[in-house]
């Protein structure tokens, strides 16, 4: 039973007993304010217009259609014989004492209002991957990667059984109950592991491991001259997460010792019920291995997942005498939060390095955690960053967080080269400089070089969710490192090759809880609103004519979200908020920016201009609105800013939506009573935005945001020289969009924008929201930079004026 219980115990060794409930914070459910559903009440022409149109579209398209003969989106699981059935489960008598249902497709969802939910959620986490997490109801799901992060953190099937059945409100389908066993007798039974700088796949299992010696694909991949099969005794040792000697390591035990305290209750719980005893020895498993080459480490991994046996990747760093140390340490007054050390004493659980990815929300401190993590394995880091600018804020938080050498840490990038002094370092680089496999000059040669010749001994992957596939397998086979550590906010795609990464990094070894996070004042409450802006009949029908691309400048153009724009500028700068307005359209960006007198920022804003703007921003009182294109999406650390208003969006990216959330997350107002922070998102009325819109926050609602539906400002005609209020004004601004399109100026215009985004080192994603493979190969980056330095303005109006005005004062004085 001890070995059980020390199972149970690792998997929860590292996580603190999180308790949150949440009733009364907002539902996740889009309430609407004097609006009827349906074209009822437009005027004649424009229900003619959509009626015509309606017939085009493709049904197929909209997501939340309903399969054949189901009425709605809950019957089909009521109805005896439908796919989804949930009257056949069977319910347990004393059902109100119990918070969580399981379906026979591993969906589990918890009753967060039930006293026991806090108790349960850790382990869910653990376990099982989270879905859902509004206010009342969570929804998680069991999932093969899931269980093989599960068994990676020490659980083992019967364990996670039984307490499931604990909490359990109905008897455990059957095939769920195989599912879980079946899973359990293979995972975890295969690591690879880099001693002595070679690699091992390494298993407790002599029948599994002759499987793979026999395994076509595997048996090659052995080292041919290294015969021997190494046997060794397992050890499991304790958490080790950086700090400081004589002030953090000691908050670290604590810690621990907290927690394991916290976890033997619960135990104490789950044992009690199942009236069993804790009398079995420990016993120690003997450990096989056989070495394979280097490069075939990719193929073993995803072979091994194909035998259902995927591949734990683990560094044992401690016994690394090998590579050489990198003195590096959190500096004393560096605290981690809470939340930040549970996402590490997962990586770290058992003394070695376990590669995975960990999830906290946008501006929670990802930068921390993997400052940590190489505080911890001391030795070489390669950080794999999004964008130049992100990799100078890399380098940055290296020096605030820890007492690393400046010196030891190089940045490799297209707008620098710098290497480290000294045997160990830090170097940073990003994806597309470090997969770009065109010709290079001869500075950059030596850099590639240089970072793989070397074994690191972490490599960082931020934002992880959105590199292709294949740059990571670029990056993988190419770069050699012991452990890797991938960091993001969203952990989806567009193109649904998410599931990849498990693979080529490794589970996911921790995801933060946004709600829990937000009520512990870690990051900022939002509330978040959709703001329904009518079209006039007018640009309704030239929006009707045009095709899908053209379509989206009516849509940003459109006089009404103008005017709520400004009607939201001025009201939020009266409030004394620091306004964000993203704007995917350069166009339109300009176009708003101008006309409303405020700076903005895009990519081919020069660097010198785009510091003094963002400095503007963030110390001057005579600027509070700044308007921003999709470079602002992410890495950009604007704590102080507390609205965001966006006028125009990439289709149906949620990972955008997320991103752009996130940047005021980290406001720096966050801990004022009562204080919130605004997302607006203003969409044209009746128009494809809608159906991208709701698409875009299916995962901000998945976190528990309830977007409020807006229809009307009160008062909006009252705003002080309210744009296009006039309809000789609005025809005007008709006829311009429509010469801009004729000219396709514009176009020409979004091209230069992802040449400069590309230029800056970030990825570049397609029209459809998804990951370009432009970027993939890196092609471009010098073409880019062409089309971008073609272009030489346009500056902001509001920072020329501003600019002239500083000169007369200094004449005046
Ligand atoms: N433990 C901590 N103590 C104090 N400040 C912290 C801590 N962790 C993070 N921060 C601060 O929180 C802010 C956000 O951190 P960071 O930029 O790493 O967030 P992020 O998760 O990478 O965000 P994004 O996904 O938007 O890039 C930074 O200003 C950082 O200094």
């Amino acid at each position: 039973m001890a070995s059980k219980r020390k199972a149970t115990q690792g998997a929860v060794k590292a996580s603190r007993m999180s308790r949150i409930s949440t009733p009364g914070s907002v539902t996740p459910r889009r309430i609407e304010s004097d609006y009827s559903h349906g074209p009822s009440g437009l005027p004649d022409q424009r229900n003619t217009i959509i009626a015509q149109n309606v017939q085009k579209l493709d049904i197929s398209s909209f997501p939340y259609m309903l399969s054949p003969g189901i009425i709605d989106s809950a019957s089909e699981y009521f109805q005896p014989g439908q796919k989804r059935d949930l009257t056949a489960l069977k319910l347990k008598p004393d059902h109100h004492n119990r918070p969580l249902w399981i379906d026979g497709w591993g969906k589990l969802t918890l009753e967060n209002f039930h006293p026991l939910a806090p108790r349960v959620q850790d382990f869910l986490t653990t376990i099982a991957e989270p879905t859902s997490r509004p206010a009342f109801l969570h929804e998680y799901r069991l999932t093969t990667h899931s269980l093989y992060a599960a068994v990676s953190v020490g659980l083992n099937p019967k364990d996670i059984i039984r307490t499931l059945k604990l909490f359990l409100k109905n008897e455990m389908p059957p095939n769920v109950i195989a599912y879980i066993t079946h899973c359990g007798k293979s995972y975890g039974k295969v690591k690879i592991v880099l001693k002595s700088n070679k690699y091992f796949v390494e298993t407790a299992d002599p029948a599994v491991l002759q499987m793979l010696l026999k395994d076509p694909e595997i048996g090659p991949c052995r080292v041919q001259n290294a015969e021997e099969i190494t046997t060794s005794v397992s050890t499991m040792a304790g958490l080790a997460i950086a700090g400081t000697k004589d002030a953090a390591d000691m908050r670290v035990a604590e810690r621990v010792e907290d927690q394991v305290e916290r976890n033997s209750r619960v135990e104490e719980v789950y044992y009690a019920a199942l009236g069993e005893d804790d009398d079995e020895d420990d016993v120690q498993d003997a450990l096989h291995a056989f070495q394979i080459e280097d490069e075939k480490v990719g193929t073993v991994a995803q072979r091994c997942l194909a035998l259902l046996y995927p591949a734990l990747q683990e560094y044992d760093f401690r016994n690394d005498y090998i590579n050489a140390n990198l003195e590096i340490d959190l500096r004393p007054a560096t605290q981690i939060r809470p939340y930040q050390e549970q996402g590490l004493s997962k990586m770290f659980g058992n003394g070695r390095a376990k590669s995975g990815i960990i999830v906290l929300p946008c501006g929670a401190g990802k930068t921390l955690v993997g400052v940590t993590a190489a505080c911890t394995i001391k030795k070489g880091v390669v950080v794999l960053a999004t964008s130049n600018m992100s990799a100078i804020q890399w380098k940055n938080e290296f020096v605030k967080w820890s007492s690393i050498n400046p010196d030891n840490i190089a940045i490799f990038s297209s707008d620098c080269k710098s290497l480290f002094t000294g045997n160990s370092g830090i170097i940073i680089t990003t994806y597309s400089m470090a997969t770009n496999s065109r010709e290079r000059a001869h500075e950059s040669a030596n850099m590639i070089k240089f970072l793989q010749s070397r074994e690191w001994g972490l490599m960082l992957l931020d934002e992880v969710h959105v590199v292709p596939a294949e740059m990571f397998r670029s990056v993988i086979g190419t770069i050699k490192s012991h452990a890797k550590l991938g960091l993001t906010a969203t952990l989806l795609r567009e193109d649904d090759k998410i599931e990849d990464l498990n693979f080529l990094i490794g589970p996911k070894l921790y995801e933060a809880n946004w709600m829990e996070l937000s009520q512990q004042g870690h990051i900022a409450t939002v509330q978040c609103a959709e703001v329904w802006c009518p079209m006039s009949t007018e640009f309704y029908e030239e929006y009707m004519k045009a095709n899908a691309r053209n379509r989206s400048l009516f849509c940003v153009m459109n006089p009404s979200k103008f005017q709520a724009c400004q009607y939201l500028i001025n009201y939020h700068e009266n409030r004394g908020d620091k306004i964000i307005v993203f704007s995917d359209s350069v166009y339109a960006l300009e176009a708003y920016a101008r006309k409303l007198m405020r700076p903005y920022l895009y990519g081919g804003t020069g660097n010198a201009e785009r510091q003094e703007i963002l400095d503007l921003f963030r110390n001057s009182q005579h600027c509070n609105t700044l308007f921003l294109s999709k470079i602002g999406d992410t890495s950009l650390d604007l704590p102080e800013a507390t609205c965001l208003i966006q006028i125009s969006s990439q289709y149906g990216s949620r990972r955008q939506e997320a991103q752009r959330l996130g940047r005021i997350l980290r406001a720096k107002r966050r801990s004022e009573e009562g204080f919130n922070a605004f997302f607006y998102s203003l969409v044209s009325k009746d128009t494809v935005e809608m159906v991208f819109s709701s698409r875009r926050q299916a995962f901000l609602a998945d976190q528990g945001y309830a977007f409020k539906v807006i229809t009307h400002f009160k008062n909006i005609e009252k705003t002080p020289d309210l744009a296009f209020a006039t309809p000789e004004a609005r025809h005007e601004l008709l006829q311009k969009v429509i010469a801009e399109l004729e000219s396709k100026s514009w176009k020409q215009e979004e091209e230069r924008e992802s040449a400069a985004l590309l230029a800056d080192g970030n990825l570049f994603y397609g029209p459809d929201g998804k990951p370009s493979r432009t970027a993939v190969s890196g092609a471009g980056d010098r073409s880019a930079k062409k089309i971008v330095k073609r272009k030489s303005g346009p500056h902001s109006d509001f920072f020329r004026s501003l600019r002239r005005e500083n000169e007369r004062r200094k004449k005046l004085a």
